[in-house]
């Protein structure tokens, strides 16, 4: 079974407004790497906020593991989110008054995870992301291409069953967006479902499956 399909999607941010994906249906396989691609505006990162459960689509519907998370209540989707889905904004936005460990923590601790092993994973995944030196830092301290990477180490310290990364390698030099892709890589062959919305002719040669919009 596909972990997220969509059917007949699309999207107004208004109604009479410019209307987005024009009905789409994909299927996106678990341990797969989507690359979502198409020119500025045409809606790539609308799509991961409509998948990500953060908007509601104007028609069709977002099926997670075979179940339409569509029509759910926000409570219920947002339960969803927190459970199934790890999301990397496209601007990295971190809190200015935590250290990069306790941002990355964060998700695990709240949801009732033990703070030692939490922290054991957390500075595992700075580590795999060339971001483990910078663990007692603060956002201020770091770099704009550091701060995207401590946002991937937060979306996937849960494990999450569904990956979707907003342009996570804008920011990046070859080499990290090689740590990147490694990562969220990693993620997949676990079995996750990762959609990667871009321009970057790296990303897109290491998909496994590219949707254009
Ligand atoms: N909050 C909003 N309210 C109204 N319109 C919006 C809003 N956010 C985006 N749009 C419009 O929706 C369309 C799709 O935007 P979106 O950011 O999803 O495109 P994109 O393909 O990700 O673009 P880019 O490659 O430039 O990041 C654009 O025409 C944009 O102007």
């Amino acid at each position: 079974m596909s972990r997220i399909k969509v059917e007949g999607l699309a999207f107004s941010y208004r109604r009479g407004t410019e209307e987005l994906f024009g009905g789409l249906s994909w299927e996106f396989a678990p341990g797969a790497l989507t690359a979502i691609t198409g020119p500025s505006g045409r809606g790539k990162s609308t799509l991961l906020y409509v998948i990500g459960l953060m908007l509601r689509p104007s028609a069709g519907a977002v099926l997670l593991d075979g179940r339409d998370v569509t029509h759910l209540s926000d409570a219920r989707r947002a339960r969803v989110r927190a459970s199934s889905i790890g999301f990397v904004f496209q601007d990295a936005v971190l809190d200015p008054t935590r250290t990069i460990l306790d941002s990355v923590c964060e998700p695990a601790l709240y949801r009732g995870d033990r703070r030692r092993s939490v922290e054991r994973h957390g500075r595992e995944l700075l580590d795999q992301l060339g971001v483990g030196t910078r663990v007692e830092h603060r956002p201020g301290q770091i770099s704009g291409g550091q701060a995207q990477r401590v946002a991937i180490a937060r979306a996937l310290m849960n494990d999450p069953a569904v990956i979707l990364a907003d342009e996570p390698t804008g920011n990046l030099d070859e080499e990290n967006t090689a740590l990147v892709l490694g990562s969220l890589r990693a993620a997949a062959r676990d079995d996750a479902c990762v959609l990667i919305a871009t321009h970057d002719k790296d990303v897109l040669a290491q998909a496994d499956e590219v949707l254009a919009l």
